[in-house]
């Protein structure tokens, strides 16, 4: 049996792709006992993965630029250059902006596996699709 043709006959191949974005936003911590209970403002970087069957016909488990069109529509138009307090129903720190952002793509984004978000350079968390609450969203 050729390479191609095990290729073809096994096509539960399993892939993570990720897409980075940058977006920018203005927030307060209301309540934090600091600097950060006053408005100020992040460059985030945003990493989206999903993770499926590499498609035997195209090689991709979700071609780059769908997943790219996908989460500009969805996330970053309504987050970059806004004020978070206004957008988010919760309290905008780095775990909710992600929560939301993975509630937000559930239903949109076939086979949503992560989301990574950087608030600074040092500081991030990673939030699994199977470890938020579902929604009606
Ligand atoms: N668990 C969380 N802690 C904090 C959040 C958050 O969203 N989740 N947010 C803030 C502030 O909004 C801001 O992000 C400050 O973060 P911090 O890492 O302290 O930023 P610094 O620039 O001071 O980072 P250094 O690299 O340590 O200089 C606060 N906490
Ligand atoms: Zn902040």
């Amino acid at each position: 049996m050729t390479e191609r043709m095990k290729y073809l006959l096994a096509p539960q191949n399993i892939a993570s792709i990720t897409k980075v974005f940058t977006f920018n936003s203005a927030h307060s911590l209301p309540n934090y006992p600091g600097h950060c209970k006053n408005v100020h403002g992040h460059t985030y970087r945003l990493e989206v993965t999903i993770r499926g069957p590499v498609n035997t016909e195209t090689g991709m488990v979700m071609d780059f630029y769908d997943l790219k069109s996908l989460v500009k529509e969805h996330i970053i138009k309504k987050l970059d250059h806004c004020y978070l307090n206004d957008v988010l129903p919760y309290i905008p720190t780095a775990e909710n902006i992600a929560i939301w952002i993975c509630r937000s793509l559930q239903n949109k984004v076939p086979t949503l596996y992560k989301i990574k978000l950087w608030e600074t350079p040092t500081s991030c968390v990673e939030v699994y699709v199977t470890d938020v609450q579902t929604s009606s969203m």
